[in-house]
């Protein structure tokens, strides 16, 4: 169960290229009702498709410099030469639905938003090899010879950083996609429950407020005058 009033969120973290944004997707087309995504902030070029707002808001690096010394981020960090972060605003926005907030962050973010009091679940999407990683990369067409080089020795990092004991709360290898988001989704199932029931119970009591609400501004508006025709 939940301890507070807002669902925990779920954090995913994991090399270039390992699956993440693929999983994520599933996990909106089947849970969207209960899952907001936590749209991040990068000074990287938009990849073709991609949409402002939704896929990333796209931005300067002197812009985000700016609202990073105002505050208004939760986590940063600069990756494959490009800064990414999420923005206070981004979560709220997710959070004043009553949803869960899904997070697509690296390891320099996950470390900080282990400090903050987000208490989100840590996932590790893991390749089954350097091999096959490299191959996914290549065959999603959106890297030059440089920036997947640049990925790959990141990806070195990111999954040494994966593997240390008590950094997450589950690891998921995605080798083949369909085990992988079974156990994703089976290791969420109950959390998605529970932000469910809660979100059903903060919708009756606003319904229950409203309906007040209006019943007691027709009573002093007389708002439904009785009929004295009769
Ligand atoms: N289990 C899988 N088997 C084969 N291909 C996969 C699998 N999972 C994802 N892919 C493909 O691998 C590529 C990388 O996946 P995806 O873009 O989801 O990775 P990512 O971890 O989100 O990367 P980034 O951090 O760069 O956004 C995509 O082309 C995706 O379709």
């Amino acid at each position: 169960m939940e301890t507070n009033s807002m669902p925990r969120p779920l954090v995913f973290c994991g090399p270039s290229g390992a699956g993440k944004s693929t999983l994520i997707k599933q996990m909106m087309a089947e849970f969207g009702d209960v899952l907001g995504f936590s749209v991040s902030h990068t000074t990287r070029a938009p990849r073709t498709g991609e949409v402002d707002g939704k896929d990333y808001y796209f931005t300067t690096k002197s812009e985000m410099e700016r609202s990073i010394s105002n505050g208004e981020f939760i986590e940063y960090a600069v990756f494959s030469g490009n800064m990414y972060g999420t923005s206070k605003m981004a979560v709220e926005k997710v959070q004043k639905l009553g949803k869960i907030c899904v997070l697509d962050i690296e390891r320099q973010g996950v470390i900080q938003i282990k400090k903050t009091d987000l208490n989100p679940h840590l996932i590790f999407i893991k390749p089954p090899s350097m091999e096959e990683l490299k191959n996914r990369l290549l065959s999603r067409g959106t890297e030059t010879m440089e920036s997947l080089k640049k990925r790959l020795a990141a990806a070195e990092e990111e999954l040494a950083f994966g593997e240390i004991p008590g950094n997450f709360h589950k690891i998921i290898v995605n080798d083949n996609i369909h085990e992988a988001y079974n156990e994703l989704k089976e290791y969420l199932l109950t959390h998605i429950e529970d932000a469910r029931k809660n979100g059903a119970r903060m919708n009756g009591e606003v319904l229950s407020k409203l309906s007040s609400l209006l019943y007691f501004s027709s009573l002093s508006f007389n708002l439904f005058p009785t009929d004295i025709s009769n």
